[in-house]
């Protein structure tokens, strides 16, 4: 069985119907009920065999350890072990570092962090006994580099790292396999909902590379995965970043390591220009701002 937290929208829905076309059993958790019940419903129209099944469990994967390891105990019971976990889940709130509330460093801490740590958590001892698996994470492209706006956002997205490498170095002996995701911006709904208080250095910014569609997004992890590769992104800018960011993370196959080794240096020559270019759109963006000022003082 596959499980796919935030399966109900988004991403996470294209990937549990990316899962479901290649014959698996589903189980999506989130919390909306009318929004899981919406999906499973969309999700079913994939079905290669009158078999399949799509199971809703609505639960918020960041308040309560012990709900999210009854729901999944539960999940488990009906429709087998899991094999997939994809944790999905998660949030964007973007805002200047002063502007931010404490409180929202507490909330995207919790749910883009603690709820991947407490669904992986909850499937780990299984997949060890079965000695089969795979655990993915969805991190971000600010999951690899800082950006203006995202303080609060890339910090939690740079912690799924940290547990994904810590993790894989475990259970690698176990044959379990974990994956990062990195996607660019991707067109879905929440998406929408985090550009509604984006500043606009931050959308300048992430400007620089293209809105992703989430069923190409959805795609790409769902490939990763099933491989076992380590690292997974999109496009040539992501595949830029991931070379350049690989740091200590594990390898996946010797081309990997060797194209790393090659490009590094070219990369990190290239990164250099997008880094001034973010630094003068930042100065931009407060001398517009100074300029205003000024005007709406004087008129
Ligand atoms: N879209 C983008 O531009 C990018 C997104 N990402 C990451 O991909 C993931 C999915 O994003 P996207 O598809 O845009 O998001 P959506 O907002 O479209 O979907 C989010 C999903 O997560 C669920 N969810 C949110 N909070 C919780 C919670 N506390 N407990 C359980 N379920 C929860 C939502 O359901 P419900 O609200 O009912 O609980 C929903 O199913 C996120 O982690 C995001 O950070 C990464 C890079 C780019
Ligand atoms: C060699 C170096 C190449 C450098 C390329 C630099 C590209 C920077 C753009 C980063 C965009 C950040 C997207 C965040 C998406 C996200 O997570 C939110 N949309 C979530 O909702």
């Amino acid at each position: 069985m596959k499980e796919v937290t935030g399966g109900s929208s988004g991403i996470g829905k294209c990937i549990a119907i990316e899962c479901y076309k290649q014959g698996a059993f589903i189980t999506l958790v989130a919390r909306n009920e009318d929004k899981l019940l919406q999906a499973k419903k969309e999700i079913e129209k994939h079905s290669i065999n009158d078999k399949q099944v799509v199971l809703c469990i609505s639960v918020d994967v960041s308040q309560d350890y012990s709900q999210v390891e009854n729901v999944i105990k539960q999940a488990q019971e009906k429709l087998g072990p899991v094999d997939m976990l994809v944790n999905c889940a998660g949030m964007s709130l973007s805002g200047k570092f002063e502007d931010l509330e404490v409180s929202t460093f507490e909330r995207l801490m919790s749910v883009n962090y603690l709820g991947s740590v407490y669904p992986s958590r909850a499937v780990i001892t299984t997949m060890k006994e079965r000695r089969v698996g795979r655990i993915v994470f969805v991190s971000s492209q600010a999951g690899q580099l800082g950006l203006f706006g995202f303080t609060a956002y890339s910090s939690s997205k740079f912690a799924i790292r940290g547990l994904a490498e810590a993790l894989q170095m475990e259970v690698k002996p176990y044959n379990i396999y974990v994956t990062v995701a990195y996607p660019p911006d991707t067109d879905t709904p929440g998406f929408a909902e985090e550009n509604k208080t984006k500043p606009l250095e931050t959308r300048l910014i992430s400007e620089t590379v293209s809105v992703c569609k989430p069923e190409q997004v959805a795609k790409q992890i769902v490939k990763d995965a099933i491989q076992g590769n380590f690292n997974s992104s999109i496009g040539s800018d992501g595949y830029m970043l991931s070379s350049l960011t690989c740091g200590m993370a594990p390898v996946t196959s010797i081309t990997e390591g060797l194209q790393q080794v090659v490009t590094m240096g070219l990369f990190r020559t290239i990164a250099l220009f997008y880094l001034g270019s973010f630094d003068s759109i930042v100065r931009r963006c407060m001398m517009q701002r100074a300029k205003s000022e000024i005007a709406d003082k004087t008129a």
